[in-house]
């Protein structure tokens, strides 16, 4: 099945899995069907008391009971088959979500926080699981045993029937008065979660800091002040939901009363049995008990509605970057009058720099903390975008270029060095289809032969969360095979030696310098005089 399709609401997966809900739709038929038997069996069990027919009452009591028996089969049968929906459902959401995240540009995924992407693939399934699906499945089930309920009610007597018409009409538009403010609060509540986890996961992220200066209190405050402000976002949810419902059973409870009074008005003359006044009053509770429950499930699926189109807005945004692709380098990168500030930011940070890097060339890029030279890589690797003046990759404006090409020609890497969960192999494939031969030569030109050696299982070693059990070098090496497994033609290198020692450091400068047929842009706060010279040009910023 295609997941992803980026149209999210949830009618798309309901078609999308229409073959399962079919299934479950007769599992509930079933379920209710034998809930009216039951009812049924009950009251004329009662009116064959009345008539002193005991055999009668013995079979429509043994009736009764079967009623039940199937009942609870078609119950188990339903609620497990709405679990393996759901799974399923929850595997094409999370699918098609990581597809529209995985597309975005570089810019565009920092647009949110980790942490909020977090909070969309579990506290918003869940709300869309329980507020969304669930809600759906009670919708349809109350509607089946609710029009169950009606046909038998006409059957007994029309004015029964009318009554009960004339008030479901009633209960049915009257959500619709809740539904703006609950949409409102909705939103907040989802993005109250996502608050939550981004401040769990920064402390956390933070930890050995707080150990560090013995302020482990902070975690204990920050994860109290988020949870209270997402506890009272669920609390003013609830709230205006507690309150609609309280007044949609206000509605129910004012029918089944004019029931009652109806049934009892026709069996006193004789126009239904004594035991239909049982029956009836059982079904009106099955039709005004389903119109609540239908009543309060579609106020919580129309919630439902703007986390999809939270997910929908993602999957609209357009694309920033050309569609010209990008062929190897065979001139230069060249870039003139080239300017650049950040969005939302007036002040810039790149003024008319001017400069080119010819294919095959070893560039250092220097100048002072903060004059721009993270800034002026990101444009060359097709991090950034909107820059100002001119930046060409051969002939072509950058401008025009598809970044998703572009990526494919060059090597990224920064100090960050991301270390995955998984066995050192994988964080150097990253699932590519490649052979041992390539990853080995990988491997050697990273200069990382020693501490595959070294390590208890070679490749299949396993590295914690974050690299916790390497050095900041091995880190660094790693993501150097990881970027040269792809053969890339130019790597940009930012600071990737600053959080590492001298010694260890200069051994990975040297591991860069020593690459075949690559073009180099290095950067650096301080380049040292034995490795300066070994660069065919230094530009200076700031
Ligand atoms: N995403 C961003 N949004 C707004 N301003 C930013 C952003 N990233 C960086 N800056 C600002 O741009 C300026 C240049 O940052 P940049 O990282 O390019 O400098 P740098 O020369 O590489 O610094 P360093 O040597 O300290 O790494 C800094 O003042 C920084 O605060």
């Amino acid at each position: 099945m295609d997941d992803t399709i980026t149209k999210f609401s949830l009618w798309t997966y309901i078609k999308r899995n229409s073959g399962m809900y079919v299934i479950l739709a007769i599992f509930y038929f079933g379920r209710n069907l034998a809930q009216t038997a039951a009812s049924i069996f009950k009251g004329n069990a009662l009116t064959a008391l009345t008539q002193h027919n005991l055999n009668g009452f013995m079979i429509d009591t043994g009736l009764n009971l079967l009623s039940w028996g199937f009942f609870l089969i078609f119950f188990f049968c339903s609620s497990r088959y709405s679990a393996v929906i759901i799974k399923a459902v929850d595997n094409s959401i999370r699918n098609a979500l990581a597809h529209i995240i995985g597309r975005q540009e570089y810019e565009d995924f920092n647009k949110h926080t980790e942490a909020d992407y977090v909070s969309w693939f579990t506290n918003d399934i869940n709300q869309i699981n329980q507020d969304g699906f669930f809600s759906l499945e009670q919708t349809f089930s109350s509607a089946l045993l609710g029009i169950i309920a009606s046909v038998i009610l006409f059957s007994y007597h029309p004015l029964l029937f009318v009554t009960t018409l004339v008030f479901a009409v009633v209960m049915i538009l009257f959500p619709r008065l809740f539904k703006k403010k609950l949409e409102q609060l909705s939103q907040k509540q989802s993005r109250q979660n996502e608050v939550l986890t981004s401040k769990i996961t920064d402390v956390l992220e933070g930890f050995v800091n707080l150990l560090t200066l013995g302020q482990q209190k902070l975690l204990n405050k920050i994860v109290l002040a988020a949870s209270d402000k997402t506890g009272q976002a669920r609390v003013n949810y609830i709230t205006e939901m507690s309150f609609s419902n309280a007044l949609i059973n206000l509605i129910s409870v004012s029918a089944q009363t004019i029931l009652t009074v109806e049934s009892g008005y026709l069996a006193f003359h004789n126009q239904i049995p004594i035991g239909a006044i049982l029956i009836v009053g059982s079904m009106s509770g099955n039709v005004f008990g389903s119109l609540t429950e239908i009543s309060i499930d579609l106020t919580s699926i129309r919630a439902v509605q703007p986390i999809f189109d939270k997910y929908n807005k993602l999957a609209n945004t357009q694309e920033k970057t050309g569609d010209k692709n990008v062929a190897p380098l065979t001139q230069q990168i060249a870039f003139s009058d080239l300017s650049f500030s950040y969005p939302n930011s007036d002040r810039p940070i790149l003024m008319n720099v001017a400069g080119s890097i010819k294919r095959g060339e070893r560039v250092a890029i220097v100048g002072p903390s903060g004059c721009g030279k993270s800034t002026l890589v990101k444009l060359i690797g097709g991090l950034l975008t909107g820059y100002q003046g001119s930046l060409t990759w051969d002939n072509d404006e950058y401008s025009e270029l598809n970044f998703s090409s572009l990526h494919k020609q060059i090597a990224y890497i920064d100090q960050s060095a991301y270390i995955f969960d998984g066995s050192l192999r994988y964080n150097i494939t990253l699932d590519r289809e490649t052979t041992d031969k390539e990853v080995n030569a990988a491997i050697t030109r990273a200069g990382l032969e020693e501490f595959v050696a070294d390590s208890a299982n070679g490749l299949d070693t396993v590295l914690k969360h974050a690299g916790n059990n390497i050095s900041g070098g091995q880190k660094q090496r790693i993501a150097l095979a990881r970027q040269l497994l792809n053969n890339p033609q130019v790597i940009l290198a930012d600071e990737i030696t600053s959080a590492i020692d001298e010694k260890d450091g200069q051994k990975i400068e040297q591991s860069l310098l020593d690459l075949d047929n690559i073009t180099l842009v290095y950067i650096s706060h301080h380049l040292r005089p034995e490795i300066k010279k070994q660069f065919d040009q230094v530009i200076e910023l700031g």
